[in-house]
């Protein structure tokens, strides 16, 4: 299987989407219903599910996972983790939807009450350590022990390297777009991401791309 990191990863969802011309917003779409599947293929408890989203494009994942959830009549509560006000366009156009679908934010939410908890805080953007009261959170969610579905990458965990970046919520399921990340196969990152599961969005690689790992030649160009 080809890995990516996570630069390789950002150059193909920019050609995707700049040169290729397939809006963001589909690619958005397509990942939010590959993160549905998937909650609806296991065996996961659904009677209350927590979207934790963060303030970028995998924030943006969280948002319409969450109102394609609530779309099917599922009890979900979607609480972001920052100030909304200074979310990427892709978000505010997300909550703009989800607004008119009569969906509220929580302001705060109770990690007890949830039987699920879906992690769209941080994906392949991440570059840095985590503010510590995100960290806090974190170990707190970790140490109840919920089942956890991570969006594209487990918050916390550098998608290159699979190092944690002060602390990972640890998923039970990771869905990962395109190709797998180099970070999620490593030891601590590849712990902490439980099952990966690939899926495809419609990223398109260019034909002469070049891969930094380059274990699988015969990658399909198109993931
Ligand atoms: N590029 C695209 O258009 C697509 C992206 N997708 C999703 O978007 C994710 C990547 O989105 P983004 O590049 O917006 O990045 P993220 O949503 O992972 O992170 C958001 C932003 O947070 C900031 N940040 C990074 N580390 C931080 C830290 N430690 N503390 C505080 N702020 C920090 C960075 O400015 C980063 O851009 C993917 O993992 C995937 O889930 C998919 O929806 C497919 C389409
Ligand atoms: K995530």
């Amino acid at each position: 299987m080809q890995l990516v990191t996570a630069s390789e990863m950002q150059t193909i969802d920019n050609y995707t989407i700049e040169t290729i011309g397939m809006p963001q917003d589909v690619l958005i779409e397509r990942a939010a219903l590959s993160v549905i599947d998937v909650i609806g293929a296991g065996h996961f408890n659904l009677d209350h599910i927590l979207v934790l989203a963060g303030l970028g494009n995998n924030g943006a994942d969280g948002v319409a996972i969450t109102r394609l959830l609530y779309a099917q009549g599922f009890n979900v509560s979607l609480q972001f983790v920052g100030n909304v006000s200074r979310a990427k366009d892709s978000v505010q156009r997300q909550l703009a939807i989800i607004e008119k679908y009569g969906l509220v934010r929580a302001e705060k939410s109770d990690f007890n009450e949830a039987t699920l908890i879906i992690d769209a805080i941080f994906g392949t953007g991440l570059n840095n350590i985590l503010p510590e009261g995100l960290q806090k959170m974190i170990k707190a969610a970790n140490h109840i022990e919920k089942a956890v579905i991570a969006v594209d990458t487990p918050t916390g965990i550098d998608a290159t390297t699979g190092e944690v970046r002060g602390a990972a919520l640890k998923a039970h399921t990771t869905v990962t777009f395109g190709y797998n990340k180099i970070g999620l196969t490593q030891r601590v990152g590849g712990y902490l991401s439980g099952n990966v599961i690939v899926k495809d969005i419609g990223l398109l690689t260019p034909a002469d791309f070049l891969f930094s790992n380059t274990d699988n030649k015969n990658a399909p160009t198109n993931v």
